[in-house]
């Protein structure tokens, strides 16, 4: 294959000592860029202030290139906290009370793509493969065209696509499907997503499937597929065995002392479901007396967008929660929540998975969630825990050990909270092993061949 050049708002730029950091995505798409020589190219997470942005910031690594622009303060605002985490984000996780219409933050979405499509365009070679993520990005490859760009260029949308009459609220919803006709590979999540896509052609009469996963729209073809991200399973499994020797692993292990732990981690977002699941562990040990003083439930939150007006309040709102029910609930002797809003680091997050009796992930709507199938990866084989996974992720369409949960009702959620720990260790064999087997074939190196080799093909 030719050169790879993917292209991020987000990239793990790697620290001082030359490795970056642990995730799967980054881990993937390095090797595939290691293996073809490459460019990274994205946001730096920098403001230049109110001043024009230095010139692109190259910092190489062997044969891949990471290249890094600041953004000014307007940038910022209007593009990241405005359109794409006020629009687009609540728009994709069906939250149409949440979007903030702005024509300055539509115009600044479009104009911040054209800048990062003018300060990309002359490091691109004519073979080069050009592979763009997420919703930050939508109109990168029509900027692209426009400036005379034939490459092939593929796109996958970490999050989920919503149905017709959620994304047709959006005022410029036309703009952005047709953004999406200028890539040659469209991938998303799950079939649902990629289900919604299409209908949202049918609907506006702009386009149809043609066969062979192709579509045809505004005088465009590509393809459309599905391509649901995995995780390094071997690789996050071997850190969870490790971990038990680690200081912070074992200081959590030994207070936990004779307790079950259930452990929750998100981002503190509201997608993620973190209120309804506080209320449903509450209702949990309401309904399970037995339980009170014997179950302890760690939920991780490293906050998350803080100058976005809806994430700075939820940061209130679930200290409150997470407070209030310890106050109900607890003793002397046990705290029932602990609350962290610190980011764990991931090896330590492995450890503390494989300490959780149950894994809890509830979002109201996630593209994938990678927590749900780290959860699983982590696990003792011996003595797995069990995964409570909401319907509404990702990840549901593929984890079927799971005890799959709807969110939004509480009661059902305290209940398989109260079935998973007590459900039989063959049961918990079985259910891991279903998942465990379907994670170590779907890793993240697959997930990146597989988008490859469609968007080369
Ligand atoms: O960059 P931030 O604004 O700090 O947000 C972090 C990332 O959040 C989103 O993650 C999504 O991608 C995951 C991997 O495919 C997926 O499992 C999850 O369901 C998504 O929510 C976002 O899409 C990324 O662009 C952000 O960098
Ligand atoms: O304190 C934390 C909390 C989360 N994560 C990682 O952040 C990612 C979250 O990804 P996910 O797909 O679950 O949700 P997102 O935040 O991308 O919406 C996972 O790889 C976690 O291991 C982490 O490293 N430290």
């Amino acid at each position: 294959m030719s050169r790879l050049v993917i292209v991020s708002n987000r990239v793990p730029v790697p620290d001082k000592g030359g490795v970056a950091p642990a995730g799967g995505l980054a881990v993937a798409l390095k090797v595939a860029l290691e293996e073809h020589g490459g460019i990274w190219m994205g946001w730096s997470g920098t403001s230049s202030g109110k001043h024009e942005p230095a010139p692109l910031a190259h910092l190489q690594q062997g044969n891949v290139t990471y290249a890094l622009t600041d953004l000014t303060d307007t940038d910022v605002e209007e593009y990241y906290h405005g359109f794409a985490n006020r629009v687009l984000w609540p728009i994709c996780h069906y939250r149409l009370d949440l979007a903030e219409y702005g024509r300055k933050e539509m115009a600044g979405y479009f104009r911040v793509n054209r800048f990062f499509a003018h300060r990309l365009a002359p490091l691109v070679k004519p073979d080069d493969v050009l592979w763009v993520h997420d919703y930050h990005l939508i109109p990168l490859a029509a900027e692209l065209r426009q400036m005379g760009l034939k490459n092939r260029i593929g796109f996958f949308l970490h999050i989920p696509w919503p149905p017709a009459d959620v994304l047709f609220t959006m005022p410029v919803h036309e703009e952005i499907m047709r953004g999406l006709s200028h890539y040659d590979v469209v991938g998303f999540q799950t079939d649902h997503d990629l289900e919604n896509f299409a209908s949202c052609l049918r609907r506006e009469g702009i386009g149809d499937e043609i066969g062979g996963g192709r579509f045809s729209a505004y005088g465009r073809v590509f393809r459309g597929g599905v391509y649901a991200i995995g995780i390094e399973t071997a690789a996050f499994a071997e850190f969870a065995q490790k971990a038990s020797t680690n200081s912070t692993v074992k200081k959590a292990r030994e207070s936990i002392e004779h307790r079950s732990l259930i452990i929750g981690v998100d981002r503190l977002d509201y997608s993620k479901g973190i209120t309804q699941r506080i209320d449903a562990f509450e209702r949990f040990v309401l309904d399970n007396p037995a339980y009170r003083g014997r179950v302890t439930y760690l939920q991780i939150t490293p906050k998350s967008r803080s100058e976005v007006p809806e994430y700075e309040a939820m940061q209130r709102t679930v200290a409150e929660q997470a407070g209030r029910v310890n106050g109900a609930l607890g003793a002397v002797d046990w705290v029932p929540i602990r609350y962290i809003t610190r980011s764990v680091g991931r090896r330590i997050l492995a450890g503390l998975y494989r300490l959780g009796k149950v894994g809890l992930v509830t979002p109201l709507r996630d593209g994938m969630n990678l927590v749900a199938k780290e959860y699983v990866a982590a696990q003792d084989p011996d003595d797995p825990g069990v995964l409570v996974l909401s319907r509404f992720a990702g990840a549901a369409r593929e984890l079927r050990g799971a005890l799959l949960v709807n969110p939004y009702d509480i009661e059902g959620t305290a209940n398989a909270m109260a079935r998973a720990l007590s459900m039989p260790l063959e049961e918990r064999k079985e259910r891991w092993q279903l998942m465990m087997d379907h994670l170590l074939e779907h890793d993240v190196s697959r997930w990146c061949r597989n988008f490859l080799n469609d968007l080369t093909a």
